[in-house]
């Protein structure tokens, strides 16, 4: 996208925005082709070997070998396509002021999205919420809506609660310039200094906190913490047939700008409760189905130009974004097809070394770089800011709505409050409203993907619009990550069902992307798309070479041949540029270590099963679920996070391959070396020890969490049983066809 920020407006020496080219670009070009005749060469080396085999053994290993590097060679390609063209942007809300006035900045609607009060605990929502409405944005021209689909009384209750506490909270933070808006991070740094002030807000925090926290662990909201009329009247629609999946919709109105005012006298913004219905009878879509009704909703109570997405565990760390946001949306050059301006997802509580790579710094930091050069980032669900007309149709023809109300050019005229606006915005939200519209296929968040946000951000960019990445030092929100591996692990399988979603649809990012956005565009999407097939070669070189090497079978070139370097410069350079491309993002050596940890990990377990699962369900006619990812900490879990130690526990089948591959890593490891000391293992077997250690290595904290651990995050001993017993099996089924083979010749 054309960055240059002069337009719109404003003076030559005040720029709204700036970018500028990555310096290693060249760098990277270059690279590309001289890797490309490296992996040529490779490929012909296969092919030639291919066709020399005599035996049906060495046949079917060498294409094993040709397929799973056809794979890496492939995904190599697709990452190639961000390395084209990254670049880096910078804005400037200084100068927004003086072109713009704030009584003219657009109307700014944010949408939370939360699902269960059990798994995503609704102080934590209320936080993120608080967070949002204390941006440094004209009151009146925010909203906050925040979707309930858990159906929760408990979560309305602790916002109800919320608002209370927002009446002194926004005036405190503007008063102070405060920059953690979020209430539970304010008050857990020592940042701030002591004032009878402060400790009064502190006060009321710890009562509103206390107060929630009781009725989520009781479960129910007693009458003596119902104080008004209005709140008993809200929570009489929770009535005893009132389930989490078949209930009325809920739209409860806690803040109403045009009556609500703060301790200051200053307005506050609107605050909105919305549990769409739901019924058995008809899909609800998850998510996307959920930012759908927000959509209309909002439509119809607001209708602000702007809409921010966010997860509920992803605060504002930065009061100041919504200006960053404007000096692109004012900017007249770029305006016409720019549908939404992605933040990078950051988190906080990470640990030192980030074991689990959750903080995905190449998804959510390097990549959108990329990606940013060409068409624009891909939305990553939460921290974007979307132009509220992308979701109506492409950008230059936007196609009738089937209620006049819901048309983003429509100038909402009555409060909301309004029995007409109340009585429509209830009937946007039903269950079967979307029925026979294009809702979720033409219009709105799209359905059909476990990843709605990486398929609408896609499907958005082939109609023609464009995304922008914006990064600023400062991160613009944090979240919670993950701390388990087995919430890790789900996560990602989540992610891969979808992605699998994307790529065996009409909609394929090679074949239907790369028409409609280009070829990069095409092979970036597809990078992702792609993801599961990873666990291809991961699988094949984590057990194939190993097995040869206990049958001592060489299968790579020996390590005096010239054949060698070639394998030796295509691994090193790959894991070289991956490296430097990590240190530049501000990564530190350890943390890139575990990344590429993480990465085998997963070919090993999540790619794995979300490719088996994905074919076995398409067998059958049955849709994936959304399986949440737990905001909840556990106390002893966090400690052996904080401490860097590997959290298994769970006796899940995920964790079977990966404890298969250490075993017997680590065995033909062993039995490698021994041979080798003694003097019988010639140099055919080199190459096969070399990567042998090098998984061994990589497996380290898998040994510790199957021996040498007694805690409850240690491998479960059902795990080890099973994998060992598997191992076994491998082994004798692998050595058998090695050695009827050896028979046969
Ligand atoms: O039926 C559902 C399921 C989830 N959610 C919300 O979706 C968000 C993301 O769910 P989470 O369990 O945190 O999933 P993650 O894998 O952490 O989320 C990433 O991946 C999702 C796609 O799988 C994207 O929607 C998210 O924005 C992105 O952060 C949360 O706020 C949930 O409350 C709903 O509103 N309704
Ligand atoms: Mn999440």
């Amino acid at each position: 996208m054309e960055g240059g920020g002069l337009k719109g407006g404003c003076t030559a020496h005040a720029p709204l925005h700036t970018f500028e080219p990555l310096r290693r670009t060249a760098l990277n070009r270059v690279f590309v082709v001289v890797y490309s005749c490296a992996l040529f060469a490779l490929l012909y080396r296969h092919a030639q070997m291919l066709l020399y085999s005599t035996t049906l053994l060495s046949f079917s290993m060498t294409l094993s070998l040709l397929i799973s590097d056809l794979v890496l060679a492939f995904m190599w390609a697709c990452g190639q396509a961000f390395r084209m063209r990254p670049i880096r942007r910078k804005e400037f809300p200084e100068s927004l002021k003086r072109i713009m006035k704030e009584e003219d900045f657009p109307g700014l609607d944010v949408f939370i999205c939360t699902a269960d009060p059990h798994k995503e605990p609704p102080m934590n929502v209320v936080n993120t919420a608080l967070s949002l409405m204390a941006y440094d944005y004209p009151t009146e021209k925010l909203s906050v809506y925040v979707s309930d689909d858990g159906g929760s009384a408990l979560t309305l209750f602790a916002f109800m609660e919320a608002a209370k506490f927002a009446f002194h909270w926004l005036p405190f933070c503007r008063e102070h310039n405060i920059m953690d808006r979020s209430p539970q991070v304010y008050f857990a740094s020592n940042y701030h200094s002591w004032s009878p002030e402060i400790e009064k807000i502190k006060m009321m925090y710890e009562n509103m906190k206390v107060k929630v926290e009781h009725i989520v662990d009781k479960g129910e909201i007693s009458d003596e913490y119902i104080t008004e009329d209005q709140q008993r009247q809200a929570f009489n629609k929770w009535t005893n047939g009132f389930t989490r999946i078949h209930h009325p919709t809920i739209i409860q109105v806690i803040l109403d700008k045009s009556n609500d005012k703060d301790v200051s006298g200053h307005c506050l913004p609107n605050l909105i409760y919305v549990s769409r219905q739901k019924c058995n009878s008809s899909p609800h879509h998850f998510k996307a189905g959920a930012l759908n009704v927000l959509l209309r909703v909002s439509a119809v109570m607001t209708n602000a130009s702007i809409i921010l997405t966010q997860d509920c565990d992803m605060y504002s760390n930065d009061p100041q974004t919504p200006l960053r946001v404007l000096c692109y949306l004012s900017d007249s050059a770029i305006q016409s097809k720019l549908a939404y301006i992605q933040f990078p997802q950051r988190f906080h509580g990470l640990n030192k070394n980030d074991i689990y790579a959750s903080e995905y710094k190449r998804l959510f930091q390097v990549n959108p770089m990329g990606f940013d050069g060409l068409k624009g980032p891909n939305y990553v669900g939460s921290g974007c800011f979307f132009c509220r007309r992308a979701l109506f149709g492409g950008p230059s023809a936007s196609f009738p709505i089937e209620v006049p109300e819901l048309s983003p050019n429509h100038v909402v005229d009555k409060p909301i409050k309004s029995q007409e606006i109340l009585s429509l915005a209830h009937q946007v939200a039903g269950c079967n409203y979307e029925n026979q519209t294009k809702w979720g296929s033409k219009c709105g968040f799209r359905y059909g993907s476990l990843v709605e946000d990486f398929y609408t951000g896609y499907r958005l960019q082939c109609e023609g619009w464009k995304g922008l990445f914006c990064h600023p030092e400062r991160a613009a929100f944090l979240g919670d990550v993950p701390i388990t591996l087995f919430d890790i692990i789900n996560q990602c399988k989540r992610w891969c069902i979808g992605l699998c979603e994307v790529t065996f649809s009409k909609y394929n990012t090679l074949i239907f992307g790369s028409h409609s956005m280009g070829l990069l565009m095409g092979l970036s999407y597809s990078h992702y798309a792609f993801w599961p097939i990873w666990c291809v070669p991961v699988t094949l070189y984590s057990f194939l070479p190993q097995l040869a090497l206990l049958n001592k079978v060489s299968i790579f070139p020996k390590i005096s041949e010239p054949w060698f370097f070639l394998y030796v410069f295509l691994f090193l350079s790959a894991y070289g540029q991956d490296f430097l491309d990590f240190l530049l993002a501000g990564g530190t050596v350890q943390r890139w270590w575990n990344a590429q940890r993480m990465w085998m990990i997963r070919g090993l377990s999540c790619f794995l099963f979300a490719s088996v699962e994905y074919f076995l369900k398409s067998l059958r006619i049955s849709t994936h679920g959304f399986s949440l990812t737990s905001k909840v900490l556990d106390d002893e879990q966090s400690k052996r996070y904080s401490r860097g130690i590997f959290e298994f526990g769970v006796p899940s089948p995920m964790f079977v391959p990966l404890t298969m591959a250490a075993i017997i890593n680590l065995f033909s490891f062993v039995w490698g070396l021994t041979e080798f000391l003694v003097g019988r293992n010639g140099e055919g077997l080199g190459m096969q020890m070399l990567l042998t250690g090098f998984i061994v290595v990589n497996c380290q904290p898998i040994y510790g969490a199957i021996a040498l651990r007694n805690d409850n995050g240690k491998m479960p001993t059902k795990i080890t049983v099973i994998s060992i017993c598997l191992s076994v099996a491998l082994y004798i089924a692998a050595s058998f066809c090695f050695r009827s083979n050896d028979s046969k010749k």
